[in-house]
């Protein structure tokens, strides 16, 4: 079975054996390194348009928690910036750590965060998030880094969710809630072609992280570790350090919205 984690056992470093891609030509996450950034003035501004309506539940997954949104319609978009066309808004989720010096997947000149946002969108010119997943310019991932600082009162409504969806397999429904609130003030970005970063590490994604992060403080950093990877029942293991490595460049050049 595809069964991976993040152990010793099914980690990162063991994910080539099923997943051989993993060492593909677009692997992400990636270091960012500012400086070998090349500005592209030609990079449209970047266009999210969120309805809260569109927020339908939150689950875990056994890898992280993600908060779903409905996508039969164009109610939560993405548009501009590098991409081409509408892409929908499908799902947001977090990767983080077991303590506040590491957590991140993308790296900036080798400075990790403790916590990563991905809000996932699939270009709607393909039938489905599924059928999107599969092409080159199937998905648009818009990275948002966590640094530690005063408590985020944004993150707060979806850390007041995870009391109920603590071991694998959880869902409950959670509503009008906008995404964009918890985006920094400025949406400079880079950019650069890559994949999921979680198997099946599909080469189908469009990065657009953001230069500035949001904050977060070390209390609401232990309420992301409070969650289990695991299902009720099992030996209780704590959902830490859901985070992939840098994966090499391999020649791709990596774009600066902003000078
Ligand atoms: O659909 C997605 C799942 C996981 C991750 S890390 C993505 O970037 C997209
Ligand atoms: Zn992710």
């Amino acid at each position: 079975s595809h069964a991976w984690g993040y152990g010793s056992n099914d980690g990162p470093e063991k994910w080539a054996a099923s997943f051989p891609i993993a060492n593909g030509a677009r692997q992400s996450p990636i270091d960012i390194v500012p400086t070998q950034a090349q500005n592209d003035p030609s990079l449209k501004q970047l266009k999210l348009k969120y309805d809260p309506a569109s927020a339908k539940g939150i689950l875990n997954n056994g890898h992280s928690f993600q908060v779903d949104f409905t996508d039969d319609n164009n109610s939560s978009t993405l548009a501009g910036g590098p991409v081409t066309g509408i892409y929908r808004l499908r799902q947001f989720h977090f990767h983080w750590g077991s303590s506040d010096d590491k957590g991140s997947e993308h790296t900036v000149a080798g400075t990790k965060f403790p916590c990563e946002l991905h809000l996932v969108h699939w270009n709607t010119k393909y039938p489905n998030f599924g059928e999107a997943a599969s092409k080159p310019d199937g998905l648009a991932v818009v990275g948002v880094f966590l640094k530690i600082g005063p408590a985020n009162p944004r993150l707060q409504k979806v850390l007041d969710a995870l009391d109920d969806i603590k071991s694998k397999g959880r869902q409950t429904t959670f509503t009008n809630f906008d995404p964009k609130t918890l985006l920094p003030a400025s949406l400079d970005f880079w950019t650069y072609e890559g994949s999921l970063t979680t198997p099946p590490l599909l080469e189908s994604v469009t990065w657009i992280v953001l230069k500035d992060p949001i904050s977060v403080s070390p209390a609401q950093m232990a309420k992301f570790r409070s969650l289990l990877f695991t299902s009720e029942g099992e030996a209780p293991s704590c959902m830490v350090d859901n985070f992939r490595p840098p994966q090499p460049l391999k020649g791709r050049k990596v774009r600066a919205s902003f000078k």
